[in-house]
């Protein structure tokens, strides 16, 4: 498949052509340089965008656009201000119409594997930037979603901090077999989480191998960063 901003006046930044097949229940790292193509693979597989060729399949059936079953979660990571924690993970249940227990059961599940039981009545103004980062990661695993989408979402915390949450992350996935797109520019990163890793370069799939047999050096040769 293809996406290409502006296609039809010719420009050909984007993505592809190219195939790419996530597995059920695997943790997949996209690691590429800034412009390489990761957000728009992200909001292709989110139904977002629509490839201009090709098709995106979900269980061998055609998304036609925003699905329940994904969810992305980006950097900036759109938390309601004016809302509680508890509102803003309701919030992205909406959709969903789930009954009020139900939405209950799912708030306080998914603050408690994300760290933060009991603070589903603050305001988001009164959260750390690696708690604000937590209750994002919270509102996306409410949804119970099949495929998790994450766009960089720890990139702007201290080393600390992303470790800390990546490894939270980690455990959620072994615990729940969620499907994982974690998009990084961090070619270390990259190797440490996943299971298998994509590196993109100029919209292309330049490698796809499973993370025990990629080193630094061969990645950083791939995307041209040595
Ligand atoms: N809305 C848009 N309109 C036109 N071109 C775009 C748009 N968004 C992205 N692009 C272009 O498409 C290409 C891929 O961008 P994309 O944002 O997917 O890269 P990325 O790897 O996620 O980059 P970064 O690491 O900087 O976020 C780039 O050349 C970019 O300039």
């Amino acid at each position: 498949m293809a996406y290409h901003y502006n296609a039809r006046r010719g420009q050909r930044a984007g993505l592809g052509p190219l195939s790419l097949k996530v597995n059920a229940g695997e943790f997949l790292t996209v690691v590429g340089p800034s412009g390489s193509g990761k957000s728009t693979l992200l909001s292709v597989l989110a139904g977002f965008l629509k490839p201009q060729s090709g098709v995106l399949t979900l269980a061998g059936q055609p998304v036609k656009g925003p699905h329940p079953a994904l969810t992305l979660v980006q950097q900036e990571h759109a938390l309601f201000p004016w809302l509680t924690v508890a509102g803003n993970i309701a919030f992205g249940l909406k959709s969903q119409k789930l009954g009020r227990e139900e939405q209950v059961r799912r708030t306080l599940d998914a603050l408690e594997q994300v760290g933060l039981s009991g603070y589903g009545e603050r305001r988001i103004h009164e959260l750390s930037g690696g708690q604000r980062q937590r209750i994002a990661l919270a509102r996306a695993l409410a949804t119970r979603p099949g495929l998790l989408l994450l766009d960089e979402p720890f990139s702007a915390l201290d080393a600390r901090t992303r470790t800390e949450i990546s490894q939270e992350l980690l455990g959620i996935w072994q615990a729940q077999q969620v499907t994982v797109v974690f998009v990084t520019h961090n070619l270390d990163e990259a190797l440490a989480l996943g299971e298998r890793v994509v590196a993109l370069r100029g919209g292309q799939v330049v490698l796809d191998a499973p993370t025990g047999e990629v080193s630094p050096e061969q990645l950083r040769m791939v995307l041209d960063e040595s």
